[in-house]
């Protein structure tokens, strides 16, 4: 066996003892000098091994701690009661919006129609009434009730009460006076009225909206159904997203799911999503790319409408971007009244979001970071997809409907299993 005056000159890095070995008072000196060294090591080497046992316990501490929050809470989701939010008695409905009336009926979506009201105090509210007719029914109702009660933000729509007596099943939000972007947005006569400002500031008030349900709240939210029409707009012209109908909580740090279901709006669907039911924060990004894009053109991408030789919206704005001619692409609404600056970062930081691969694409705090700073580089886009023109579907699965301002636009479909999908 080694001895420990050996041990000490290995640790040193002296050679094998096959050397000779210094003797006398030499020795003694050297013997002490090594040994001090070779304890500064083993105190270095306990000081790090202390220092990460320490970071790893509070890294566990808090995943452990953070996860327990989320999990309390989407355990206290689970049961819907009165005390989670106001539950309204129908009577109070019915005299606010004047019995449904056909003159306060605001539009009508997969859900069912909506109405406007008035409550005695004086406040307005707009009711979203399930009909027997629609697609969706009591398991999104519940859903609408259930996560939007728990997410409180100044870009998300405020739902303010519920009601499911007899046959009705109502959702009360607050009233927005502006109605939906689309509105706006896609109307020739009313498009003039967003005006750059108003574009840019409805663009950052989407991304702040999106990124508190994907990474702000303590329940991580996919939207699912991000789309013009679904963002309200208030009296100031702030946009507030609306319809959480199809939304999903993911619990722990799942980040992709498939649902072997197609839920959504063509034309705002990643194409992971139509093709193979998968989703993820990701498929919401790309939407939220789709939205930009629209909200810089003034036009929709609406996949359905395309004739064989159509592009879809997209692809212009690709087609443009590549091309140089990016001004070609804007709303003529505008006019040339727009920061070309801040336009051509929206028109970049869309491309990025509706890139094919959704690890390209960036997050949400990654998007608005890009959208805020004006120095920062961003990478080039890949070109988006090229398949979303749609060939068949069965007539009971269209998804559009009238809407009380004789326009015709796309409406959510959820649970359709089939989809075919044109690859170009
Ligand atoms: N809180 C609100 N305040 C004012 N108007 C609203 C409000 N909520 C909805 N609306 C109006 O009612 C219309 C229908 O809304 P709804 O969310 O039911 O359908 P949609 O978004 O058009 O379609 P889908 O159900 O497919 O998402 C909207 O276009 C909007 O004009």
């Amino acid at each position: 066996m080694a001895s420990p005056r050996a041990w000490h000159r290995r640790l040193m890095g002296a050679p094998a003892s096959s050397s000779p070995a210094p003797s006398g008072d030499g020795e003694a000196a050297a013997g002490r000098g090594s040994s001090q060294e070779a304890m500064k090591i083993m105190v270095s080497v306990l000081v790090v091994v202390i220092f990460c046992t320490l970071f790893y316990c509070i890294y566990c501490w808090r995943w452990r701690k953070r996860n327990a929050v989320r999990r309390s809470l989407l355990q206290s989701l689970r049961p819907m009661s009165s005390s989670d939010l106001p539950l309204m008695d129908l009577a109070s409905i019915h005299a606010a919006t004047d019995n449904f009336s056909k003159a306060n009926k605001l539009g009508e979506g997969g859900f069912g129609p909506v109405y406007r009201g008035v409550l005695t105090g004086g406040s307005e509210i707009a009711v979203k009434r399930l009909s027997a007719r629609s697609r969706q029914g009591a398991a999104e109702f519940r859903n609408e009730v259930e996560l939007i009660a728990k997410l409180q933000h100044r870009n998300l729509v405020r739902l303010l009460g519920w009601c499911a007596e007899r046959d009705e099943k109502l959702l009360v939000y607050e009233y927005l006076p502006n109605r939906s972007l689309d509105a706006f947005l896609f109307d020739a006569s009313k498009s003039a009225q967003l005006d750059w400002k108003t574009r840019h500031s409805i663009i950052l008030g989407i991304a702040r909206g999106l990124l508190y349900l994907h990474e702000d709240s303590l329940l991580k939210v996919v939207h699912r159904d991000l789309k013009a029409s679904n963002v309200l707009l208030d009296n100031k012209m702030r946009p507030k997203i609306s319809d959480f109908g199809m939304a999903k909580i993911f619990e722990d740090e799942c980040i992709e799911v498939n649902t072997g279901r197609v839920v959504g709006t063509y034309g705002y669907m990643a194409p992971e999503f139509v093709m193979e039911g998968v989703f993820s924060v990701k498929s919401d990004v790309f939407s939220f790319g789709v939205l930009l894009i629209e909200i810089l053109g003034g036009k929709r991408n609406g996949a359905l409408y395309l004739e064989e030789h159509e592009q879809t919206l997209i692809q212009d704005a690709w087609k443009s971007w590549t091309e140089e001619k990016a001004a070609e692409f804007m709303d003529p609404a505008l006019g040339r009244a727009y920061s070309k600056e801040e336009a051509w970062r929206c028109f970049h930081v869309g491309l990025l979001c509706v890139q094919d691969d959704p690890e390209l694409r960036p997050t949400m705090s990654s998007v608005l970071l890009m959208l805020i700073s004006d120095h920062m580089n961003l990478p080039a886009p890949a070109r988006p997809p090229m398949f979303t023109r749609l060939r068949t579907f069965p007539a009971a699965m269209i998804p559009f409907s009238t809407k009380t301002e004789s326009t015709f636009s796309p409406q959510s479909i959820n649970d359709v299993s089939i989809t075919v999908v044109e690859p170009r």
